[in-house]
């Protein structure tokens, strides 16, 4: 553990662990208040992969262009030496993401599914503004804090888009954007697609792009034909349905920005 880390922090229970890095619950020493250190390895991210270690690189810098803002996890602190990377951001409750929450209680009313969906939108139209793509948008990665309040998170396979065209497959199987497979140049609407998946997951109970492998999951994105059957959609509002369409639309020119989906009616209209 760095020195520095351990000069201001006093690192406490492990609280997580993801491909690269374990997460610790750490107590300020000098506010006595409680944060989380994603610590990471540099030592498992082996040498020849320039993709890992660019996810390495991206984290802090992107959380730093992005922060502060209420939905998306905060850095408070970075340290680094030749071997570790501590970075410490604001805590939330272990366990309590959104994945948990759909396994847990999902599928959700449409109001509970708009109270996160807005602010994960939030988020996204700030990220955006700043020329930022998330780029693994997905349950996971939603989590929530004390106040049950949204804070998007991990920001390891993020880019900027104005500094260089995007291209290469990143994200996850379910919530990867169809142009992404396709191996076209693609933006920030990547993310909205992903948003998209992530909504209609909390209304349905699964996901819209489905397949036994992860082979038959990217076939089924790259067909791109949004179904939404009745069993479950049928107490669901047209005015839902309608954003779905407009979000989970494989035309990128057709599918919405982040701020137009802040301003859908289904957005606007609810309570
Ligand atoms: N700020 C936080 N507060 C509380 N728990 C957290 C926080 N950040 C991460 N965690 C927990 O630690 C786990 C791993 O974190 P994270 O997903 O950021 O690591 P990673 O190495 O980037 O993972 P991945 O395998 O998704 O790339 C998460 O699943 C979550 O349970």
């Amino acid at each position: 553990m760095t020195e520095a880390l351990k000069k201001s922090y006093d690192v406490c229970e492990e609280i997580g662990r993801g491909r690269f890095g374990v997460v610790f619950r750490c107590v300020s020493l000098i506010s006595g208040e409680s944060f989380a250190v994603k610590s990471i390895d540099k030592r498992r991210i082996s040498a020849g992969d320039s993709l890992d270690s660019q996810c390495l690189d991206n984290e802090p810098k992107i959380l730093n262009l992005v922060s502060p803002h209420p939905n998306i996890i905060r850095l408070h602190n970075l340290y680094e030496d030749d071997f570790h990377l501590h970075m410490v951001l604001d805590l939330c409750p272990p366990s309590k993401d959104l994945y948990n929450l759909i396994i847990d209680d999902g599928p959700f009313p449409e109001a509970q599914a708009r109270h996160i969906f807005t602010q994960l939108v939030n988020a996204l139209v700030h990220m955006h503004v700043l020329g930022v793509v998330h780029r693994d948008i997905k349950p996971e990665n939603v989590l929530f804090d004390s106040r049950n309040s949204v804070k998007l998170t991990d920001f390891g396979s993020a880019g900027v888009v104005a500094m260089e065209p995007m291209r290469g497959v990143v994200g996850t199987p379910y919530y990867v954007a169809p142009e992404i497979l396709a191996g076209r140049e693609y933006g920030e609407k990547v993310d909205v697609w992903s948003c998209g998946v992530v909504l209609y997951i909390m209304l349905a109970g699964f996901p819209p792009f489905d397949g036994e492998t992860a082979v038959e999951i990217f076939e089924a994105v790259l067909r791109g034909n949004l179904r939404l059957p009745v069993r479950a959609f049928q107490s669901v509002s047209p005015a839902v349905k309608d954003l779905l369409r407009k979000m989970l639309c494989k035309d990128v020119s057709r599918r919405l920005p982040a701020e137009q989906v802040l301003r859908h009616p289904w957005i606007t209209g609810g309570s």
